[in-house]
C-alpha cells in the first residue's frame, strides 16, 4: 500500500475510540494531545482510561460497540480484541469517515505511525504495516539525536522567521537568513536572540 502521510488538525472533531485495553489507551493518548472531542466504547478500561475519564478528557459508554456509537464520528478507531467488533465496526462506517481498525490495516482507511514529539518538533515514523517495532526503534534513535533542546530551539525559529517575514523585504538577506537560523551554532546557542542580531549586524556592514 502506498500510504498518503498527513497532520490532522483534529481540534474539537469528533473521535471515537472502541474497546478500552492497552491499544486504545496509547491511540486515545494521541487523541488528547490533538485536543479532540473523545468518546470510548468500551465494557472495561484501563486504569489510565478510567482517570482520564474521571478527570472529564473523554466521555466513557460503558457497553458493548452498536453502530449509532459512530454516527456523528469524524474519526473512528476500533481496537477491541475482537475481529468480530472490528467488522461490524467496518460495516457501520461511512465511506467518508476516517476509519482505522487495529487489527486490519487493509480494511482501514488510514494507519498511525510511531510519533516523537519534542514542542513544535515531530517526527513520524512509518513501516505501511511491515513492522511497528522496527517504526518504534527508529523513532527511539530519532530521539537520541534530536533532543529536548529542540523543544526551544524550534519556537525560536517559529518566532525568529515570523519575524523575517514581516520585516525583511530583500529577498537575498531573507533567503540567507531563514537558512543560517538552522545551522548547527543555533541549536546549541546560549543566547539566540544576540546571535541573530550579529547576523544581522554582519550582512549590514558587508
Ligand atoms: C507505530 C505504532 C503506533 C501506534 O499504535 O500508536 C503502531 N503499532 C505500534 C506498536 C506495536 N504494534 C504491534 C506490536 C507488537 C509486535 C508486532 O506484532 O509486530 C507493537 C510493538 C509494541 O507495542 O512495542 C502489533 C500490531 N500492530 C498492528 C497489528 C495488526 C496487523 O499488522 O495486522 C499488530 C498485530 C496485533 C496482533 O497480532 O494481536 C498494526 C498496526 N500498528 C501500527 C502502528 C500500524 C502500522 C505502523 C507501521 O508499521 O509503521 C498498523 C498497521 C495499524 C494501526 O494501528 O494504525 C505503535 C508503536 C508505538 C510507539 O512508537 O511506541
Ligand atoms: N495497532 C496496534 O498498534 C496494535 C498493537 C497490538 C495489538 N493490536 C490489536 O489491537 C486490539 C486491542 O488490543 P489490546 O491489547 O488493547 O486488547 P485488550 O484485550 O487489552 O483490550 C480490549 C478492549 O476491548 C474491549 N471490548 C471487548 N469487546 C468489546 C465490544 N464488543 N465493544 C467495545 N469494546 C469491547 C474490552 O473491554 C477491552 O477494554 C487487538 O485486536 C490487537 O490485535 C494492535
Amino acid at each position: 500500500m502506498n500510504y498518503y502521510p498527513i497532520y490532522l488538525n483534529l481540534m474539537d472533531k469528533r473521535a471515537v475510540v472502541i474497546g478500552g485495553g492497552k491499544v486504545a489507551e496509547r491511540k486515545i493518548q494521541g487523541l488528547m494531545e490533538a485536543r479532540a472531542l473523545i468518546t470510548v466504547v468500551s465494557p472495561e478500561l484501563t486504569e489510565k482510561l478510567h482517570q482520564y475519564y474521571k478527570a472529564g478528557n473523554i466521555t466513557w459508554k460503558k457497553k458493548t460497540f452498536s453502530a449509532e456509537d459512530i454516527k456523528d464520528a469524524f474519526l473512528i478507531i476500533a481496537a477491541a480484541n475482537d475481529p468480530e467488533v472490528s467488522f461490524a465496526v467496518k460495516k457501520a462506517a461511512a465511506p467518508n469517515q476516517l476509519l482505522n481498525l487495529a487489527d486490519n490495516p487493509e480494511e482501514s482507511n488510514f494507519i498511525l505511525p510511531s510519533v516523537y514529539k519534542q514542542g513544535k518538533l515531530s517526527m513520524t515514523v512509518s513501516t505501511s504495516g511491515a513492522s511497528p517495532t522496527l517504526a518504534k526503534k527508529i523513532k527511539q534513535n530519532l530521539a537520541s539525536q534530536y533532543g529536548p533542546e529542540y523543544r526551544d530551539y524550534v519556537d525560536f525559529l517559529y518566532d525568529c522567521r515570523k519575524w523575517i517575514l514581516q520585516e525583511i523585504t530583500d529577498s537575498k538577506l531573507k533567503k540567507y537568513l531563514l537558512s543560517a537560523i538552522t545551522e548547527r551554532e543555533f541549536v546549541t546557542s546560549t543566547n539566540r536572540q544576540k546571535d541573530f542580531k550579529d547576523l544581522l549586524d554582519k550582512w549590514n556592514q558587508s
